[in-house]
């Protein structure tokens, strides 16, 4: 494990797109509140490299936009943001062509000679993704990925688009670097309350011996969102909830929950209980297990949060007849000793009611009725861990209702970040950005875990790809998605818990 109270060494951040919409909107703000934290290295640098004749003075211009609208902090005309712009300079290049590396090597010599040591070099590819191919393989022959130790690159999801194309990336990703050099984003892992669920689940008695099939029910994962598909109807059209949301975070949600204790805080070994959580996944054999086991959805013009949202067929960027699925839902079991026959149910999905990214974990019930039936509410033990926006744990229970009369009533106790906790909560990229100047992949993908997490999902793609939903556009935005989300659960006797 890296020690994490440590400042990272000397560090020049390559960001490969850095006037694009992720670097403003989300990695120059974590690098401004990591600076505020006094996380960034004393000896620090970024060059911004993109194509379009700029300055240096035009991108300090296009990030300081950024820091002041999606900063966490608010923008402090105090000489702070000149603290960092002072360190961030612009390189123009066409990422494919390799002349234009030789100067990038040049800058990146002159930084080492300035601070007299070999820097930390990590390369930032927030690039779309037929970048990164010839991006890695420049970067490569260029020579200024100096050293193993001190160079890294950070690839962007989406990682491929199936399995095959994963696989391929992997390979060439492997021709010119070590896995260990290698560091895949899912920003989910970056999450405050993400990482909480190990520490709820490993740093407690009092769950763990209940968290197995012999007490738990059934668990419910979901990531529901309230925005559309905006501006980006381009990409996300020819990807949809399953590729953009299921393949990676709610996979990744699915392990934290599922996966047995690792043994040690180390990133591998945490990494290979999260693959035998992916490995135990029962495979969607047939088609008609797609059919039976999952639900896909698209939205119609509806009301979300008192605003009218137009059909996602009508948005900029998708096709009039569209088949992109903006919701997925599906039941998943892992066929392993801790989870036989326990089911999980996955959804996610766009302009929905509410924001809600959570995990229920519903117990059984008691195994022998004391109560007489009129005075009992039946309401399971639940646990909720509520990921965003709101973040905690609530445990739900029965507790008597005070009266003369024995009558049951539903009961909570929660953590809440806010009413336990005075420290800020870092945005993830924050996190994941000081991991990698670090040189800590414990937050990472490891590329077995990306093609597992591919492996699974490849047969439901395949099989919507090949059959079009006649239904489709098949529920309201605003509304919980598409009936036959409901009916999956009520087959099984169950129904989304919507807390
Ligand atoms: N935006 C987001 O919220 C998220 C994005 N991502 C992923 O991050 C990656 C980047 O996304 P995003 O920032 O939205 O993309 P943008 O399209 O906004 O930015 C692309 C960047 O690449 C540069 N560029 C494009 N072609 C070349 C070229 N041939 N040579 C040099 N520079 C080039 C552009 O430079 P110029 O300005 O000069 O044209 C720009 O800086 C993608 O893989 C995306 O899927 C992942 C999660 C969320
Ligand atoms: O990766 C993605 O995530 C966002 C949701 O992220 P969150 O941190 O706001 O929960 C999603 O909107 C986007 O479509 C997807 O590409």
């Amino acid at each position: 494990m890296i020690e994490s109270t440590k400042k990272p060494g000397s560090t020049v951040l390559v960001i490969f797109g850095a006037s694009g919409d992720l670097s403003q909107r989300k990695l120059v703000p974590a690098l401004y509140n990591l600076m505020l934290d006094s996380w960034l290295p004393d000896n620090f640098a970024m060059i911004g490299v993109s194509h379009h004749d700029r300055t240096t003075d035009d991108l300090r211009e296009i990030l300081k936009d950024g820091v002041s609208k999606y900063s966490r902090r608010d923008f402090r005309g105090n000489g702070d943001w000149e603290r960092l712009s002072s360190s961030i300079t612009y390189y123009k290049a066409d990422f494919t062509n390799p002349e234009s590396y030789k100067g990038l090597a040049e800058e990146l010599d002159a930084y080492d000679e300035k601070w007299g040591t070999k820097a930390n070099r990590i390369f930032y590819l927030s690039v779309s993704p037929q970048f990164i191919e010839p991006i890695a393989q420049n970067i490569n022959t260029s020579g200024i990925a100096n050293s193993i130790e001190n160079s890294r690159i950070v690839v962007e999801k989406p990682f491929g688009r199936d399995y095959d194309s994963a696989e391929h990336l992997n390979k060439k990703l492997r021709e010119h670097f070590k896995e260990s050099q290698i560091y895949r984003i899912d920003h989910y892992l970056g999450k405050e309350t993400v990482q909480n669920i190990m520490a709820f689940r490993f740093a407690n008695t009092i769950f763990e011996p209940l968290w197995n099939r012999n007490y738990i029910d059934s668990v419910q994962i979901t990531v529901a969102e309230t925005v559309g598909v905006e501006h980006r109807g381009n990409y996300y059209d020819k990807s949809g909830a399953l590729r953009d949301m299921i393949q990676n975070h709610l996979l990744q949600l699915l392990c934290m929950v599922a996966m047995e204790p690792p043994i040690t805080y180390e990133a591998d070994e945490i990494q290979n209980r999260k693959v035998d959580v992916l490995h135990s996944v029962r495979p969607f054999s047939t088609d008609e297990k797609v059919q039976e086991d999952t639900v896909r959805g698209q939205y119609f013009e509806g009301v979300v949060e008192g605003e009218t949202i137009e059909g996602y067929r009508d948005a900029k960027g998708t096709a009039e007849e569209s088949n992109t699925e903006t919701y997925a839902a599906m039941k998943v079991y892992l066929d392993n000793w801790r989870w036989k026959d326990v089911p999980f149910y996955l959804r996610t999905g766009k302009s929905m009611p509410e924001k809600n990214t959570s995990i229920t974990i519903q117990f059984k019930p008691v195994s022998h009725k004391l109560f007489p039936s009129e005075a009992t509410t039946n309401l399971p033990n639940l646990l909720t861990i509520n990921i965003q926006p709101s973040m905690g744990v609530k445990l739900c229970m029965q507790a008597k209702k005070p009266g003369l009369k024995m009558s049951l009533n539903k009961v909570g106790m929660t953590f809440d970040y806010d009413d336990a906790f005075t420290e800020a909560t870092p945005e993830a990229y924050e996190t994941l950005l000081l991991d990698v100047m670090q040189g800590d992949s414990t937050l990472f993908m490891r590329a077995d875990q990306v093609e597992a997490a591919w492996k699974i999902v490849m047969p439901i793609l395949n099989y919507w790809e090949n059959n079009k939903e006649k239904e489709f556009p098949n529920y309201a935005a605003g509304s919980w998605g598409p009936q036959k989300a409901d009916d999956l659960l009520e087959r099984d006797g169950r129904s989304w818990l919507n807390v």
